[in-house]
Parts: structure tokens; sequence; C-alpha cells
């Protein structure tokens, strides 16, 4: 059994780092990890072409259902959850997220720009990937800290395992707080 209050759901903008985070904050502690992403592309198919195919609307109805599965799942109670980008705009995943620990990773464009300059696969990012990033970041920013009941700041070059370190130290903190 772990102390931590499990399951940790991340969200934050895209390549944040958050499926990077969750894998090894999870292999740290000894939870599962799962990413909602990859549920997705594993029941149907990849993302890009089912934003082609069917739209963002098709793509955001999977994911809300995907959330909801993974939330709802006895054996991801004890797991790090990596939430999809967009996912947390979804208001039926909005109300799935109430009463869960959800962390924001934030970054800033200086940090993710190394990550997406370039990118030709991201639905969202297109045609221009630096500009959308910081367009859909504006758009999405104030439900990202509504929803987050700890925010980490994953800016910088910052090694992953003092990031892994900076979150374990948020969640005890976060615990001790609510049973003081
Ligand atoms: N702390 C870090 N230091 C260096 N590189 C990192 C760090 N975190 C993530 N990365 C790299 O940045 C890229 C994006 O990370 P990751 O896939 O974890 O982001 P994400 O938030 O899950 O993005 P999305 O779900 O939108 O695809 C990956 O290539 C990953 O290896
Ligand atoms: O931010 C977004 O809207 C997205 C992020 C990715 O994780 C994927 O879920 C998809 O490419 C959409
Ligand atoms: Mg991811």
């Amino acid at each position: 059994m772990t102390s931590l209050p499990t399951p940790l759901v991340l969200i934050g903008p895209m390549a944040a780092g958050k499926s990077h985070l969750g894998h090894h904050f999870a292999k740290r502690y000894g939870l599962d990890f799962v990413d909602a992403d990859h549920v997705i592309e594993a029941q149907h198919g990849p993302i890009p072409a089912l934003f082609t195919a069917h739209g963002q609307q098709h793509f955001r109805d999977i994911e809300a259902g995907v959330v909801a599965d993974l939330l709802a799942d006895n054996r991801y109670w004890n797991a790090v959850i990596s939430l999809g980008g967009g996912a947390p705009m979804t208001p039926a995943v909005q109300e799935l997220l109430a009463g869960h620990t959800v962390i924001y990773l934030e970054v800033d464009e200086v940090t993710v720009r190394p990550r997406i300059t370039g990118n030709r696969t991201r639905p969202m990012l297109q045609p221009d990937p630096e500009r959308r990033w910081r367009e859909i970041l504006d758009e999405r920013r104030d439900t990202y800290e509504r929803l987050a009941t700890i925010r980490l700041d994953g800016t910088g070059h910052r090694r992953i395992g003092s990031l892994v370190q900076q979150l374990h130290k948020a969640l005890t903190e976060q615990r001790r707080d609510a049973t003081a």
C-alpha cells in the first residue's frame, strides 16, 4: 500500500513532460503508470488519424470516455494517470476530476520550444507549432490552474529525479496540511 493520495492525475500543456514525469514518478514509488493518449491509440489507432478522419469533437468524446473508464477502474487506483493536454477542457472530464489529486505541470514556451519546433504530427499545433502552443496555453491556463490541487514547476532544464522529488514533497505537504 502506498501512502500517496492516488490516483495521481497529471495535467498540463502539450510536451510539458507529463508522460515523462509520470513514468519516472511511478517507477520510483512503485506505482503503475497509464497514459490516456496511449490508451486511446491502443483502442482507436493513431490520434492524428482520428482528428483527420472524424474531427476534434469525435476525439474529445473518445478521450472523455477513456478518462472516465480509467478513473473508475480499480486497477488504476494506485496509479499515476497522465491526461492529454486538451482533456481537462472537456466539461465531463472536469467533473470527473473533482475530488482527485490533480497535478498541473507548469512549463513555459522556452522550456517546450525544443520539444515542439518543426513538429508536423500533433494536430493541435499545426501549422505553426510554437505560435499555436502559446495560443492554446493562453486559452487553457485558467482551467489548468482551477483544476489543480498541486502546481509543479516544470520549467528549465531540471533533471527528472529532481522533479520527481519535488512532486513527492508537494504531495507530502498537501497531506500534512489536510490533516493539520
Ligand atoms: N524534465 C525533462 N527534461 C528533459 N526532457 C524532458 C523532460 N520532460 C520531458 N522531456 C522530453 O520532452 C518531450 C515531451 O515530454 P512528454 O511526452 O512527457 O510530454 P507530455 O506532457 O506527456 O506531452 P503530450 O502528452 O502532449 O504528448 C519528450 O521527448 C521528453 O523526453
Ligand atoms: O493538447 C491537446 O489538445 C492534445 C494533446 C495531446 O496529448 C493529444 O491528446 C492530442 O494531440 C491533443
Ligand atoms: Mg503525454
